[in-house]
């Protein structure tokens, strides 16, 4: 009769030990043997630690307690100067001992508890016929970096888990620790970084960063400093050899990043290794205070398309110059980056009723975004709703980043797939964090929250002084005249020209209500201003042309 179990042996029951005796001097030998093995590992794993405490304890037993006071105040007096001299070496080392002490005080001591009820540690069960018991595996922490904001572990994996599982865990790992958030990075093959964050680097504005001189982070048109990543370190954007995409609810502070990365291209703009191409759909009203900066600044949509248009031809053109020659563009003087900036692309792309404008729009920009990279010709684009039916080629951007979104299913469609659960809550942004997101890098599983910098009116000022061509021209309707300072000159000039009188001008119906106004028109007569009152003559048009 075949056997139930085929020909496995049936496995072993559990079965009571033989018990073995040993004499007592062995037991004691061994327990000693136990203790020493344990000090020296410990002695091994924190020299620092164990080598202060001996010398502490030494010198106490040695001076007394007056001796060890007096040692105390001279690490104390050392490690002021220290900070004096070299502020960045102390930083670092109070930092490195700061996070030793946080390693054994707060995250070993809860380590184990906290693994085995987030489901990180293993249990084998080794019952036997005497008691019932588990072979317990912990993932190790082999290291920890402090800073301001965050602590990170190095954690070592154990067989069987992944960075996703530890992802899944992250919500609750942070509760265990009362941290502000808890995000996992993967590290190399076995290992993740999981990061406790204590502090939001991100709640104020973040100032922008110096373009110029030593100070500057980054470097290249590689890594612009655009802002600030959730570990305090600077935001990076790559932008030569790629295109970007900000993505982000009415509002979350697009321009903030638009107008950061204009900034960082001020010093290149200067020097001519980089040409701004400017569209503005919405009228003009969020980049024109940058139009010296711009090569090329276009608002209304014919003029956008003209521009577009011609980034194409620049496009082909380089490209059959490069054949052959290079795999990528350098920028240089004769050739320079031309960065084609698009505020609210969907004005182009979904909202045109021109047809014929419509079939050239649709037709430029998939060609910059499939070609342009690496011609030197790329395209950073905003977008308030990131949908396919909006942006059709939302594909064809490598960079994006997801500013605040209305809705949690947006966050996949800028970041990809995955980017919401791995925690990239863009719905969950505060209206009051403008400029706050999440961005996808380069070899990183997990999104980076970052926040971008905030140059103010005063500051773009200041970057359109430092680095404005003069020469640049708008394209699209001329702007507006600057209102005339009206001077004594101005007067005298008007009546020569056959003004005998200012209220000959064609006023209109509210300014000559103001001018008939007894104190004006005396004023006016008598040839000088009255204090405070400065008439607006832009509304008259440029009185040259008055014949
Ligand atoms: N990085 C930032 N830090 C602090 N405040 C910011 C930041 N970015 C924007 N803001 C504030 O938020 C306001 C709106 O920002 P912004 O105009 O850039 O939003 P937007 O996304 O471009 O909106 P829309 O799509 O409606 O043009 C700004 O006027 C400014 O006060």
């Amino acid at each position: 009769m075949p056997r139930i179990n085929g020909d496995r042996r049936l496995p072993s029951l559990p079965a009571r030990y033989d018990k073995i005796q040993v004499p007592l001097w062995v037991l004691v030998v061994g327990l000693v043997a136990r203790l020493l093995g344990r000090l020296v590992r410990l002695a091994v794993r924190h020299p620092f630690a164990v080598a202060t405490l001996v010398i502490g304890t030494a010198f106490y037993r040695s001076t007394g307690l007056l001796g060890f006071g007096l040692l105390a105040g001279v690490v104390v007096l050392v490690a002021v100067v220290w900070r004096l001299v070299h502020r960045c070496s102390f930083d670092r080392a109070a930092w490195w001992a700061w996070g030793r002490v946080r390693l054994a005080f707060v995250y070993r001591r809860r380590w184990r508890a906290a693994t085995v009820h987030c489901g990180l540690a293993i249990r084998i069960p080794a019952s036997n016929a005497e008691q019932v018991t588990f072979d317990e595996y912990f993932p190790r922490i082999r290291t920890i970096r402090a800073s301001r904001t965050l602590d990170s572990l190095w954690v070592e994996l154990l067989p069987g888990h992944t960075p996703e599982t530890w992802a899944e865990q992250a919500e609750a790992l942070r509760h265990v620790y009362r941290a502000r958030a808890c995000r996992v990075r993967s590290g190399r093959v076995g290992f993740v970084w999981v990061d406790f964050y204590r502090r939001d680097p991100l709640a104020q504005p973040v100032a922008p960063y110096p373009v110029d001189g030593p100070d500057v982070p980054g470097g290249g048109l590689e890594n612009l400093a655009v802002g600030r990543r959730e570990d305090g370190r600077p935001w990076l954007l790559p932008l030569r050899g790629s295109h970007v995409l900000v993505a982000g609810a009415t509002g979350s502070g697009k321009g903030s990043v638009l107008w950061s990365l204009i900034r960082e291209l001020g010093p290149a703009v200067r020097d001519g290794l980089v040409e701004l191409w400017v569209c503005d759909p919405k009228g003009g009203m969020e980049l024109a205070a940058g139009s010296p900066l711009f090569a090329r600044f276009a608002y209304d949509l014919p003029a956008i398309a003209d521009l577009l248009d011609d980034a194409v031809s620049r496009m082909r053109a380089r490209a059959d110059a490069l054949r052959g020659v290079a795999r990528l563009h350098r920028p240089t003087r004769d050739e320079p980056l031309i960065v084609v900036v698009v505020d609210e692309i969907a004005a182009l792309t979904a909202y045109v009723t021109d047809r014929d404008l419509k079939r050239r729009l649709s037709a430029s920009l998939p060609l910059l975004l499939s070609q342009g990279r690496a011609p030197g010709v790329v395209v950073v684009a905003a977008v308030q709703d990131p949908r396919k039916e909006t942006l059709p080629f939302r594909d064809l951007f490598p960079v994006r980043v997801a500013l605040r979104l209305v809705e949690a299913e947006q966050v996949d469609l800028v970041l990809g797939d995955g980017a919401h659960d791995k925690g990239a809550r863009c719905e969950d942004i505060p209206t009051g964090q403008q400029g706050t997101g999440y961005v996808t890098e380069d070899g990183a599983a997990e999104p980076l929250r970052v926040r971008a910098c905030w140059p103010d009116d005063d500051e773009i000022r200041r970057t359109v002084d430092r680095y404005g061509i003069p020469t640049a021209e708008p394209v699209g309707d001329p702007p507006a005249l600057p209102a005339p300072t009206v001077t004594q000159e101005l007067v005298e000039l008007l009546r020569l020209r056959g003004f005998d009188h200012i209220d000959a001008l064609p006023v209109p119906a509210r300014r000559r209500r103001r001018t008939t106004r007894p104190r004006a028109r005396w004023a006016w007569r008598r040839g000088s201003r009255p204090g405070g009152w400065v008439p607006d003559l832009t509304e008259y048009g440029n009185p040259w042309d008055h014949r």
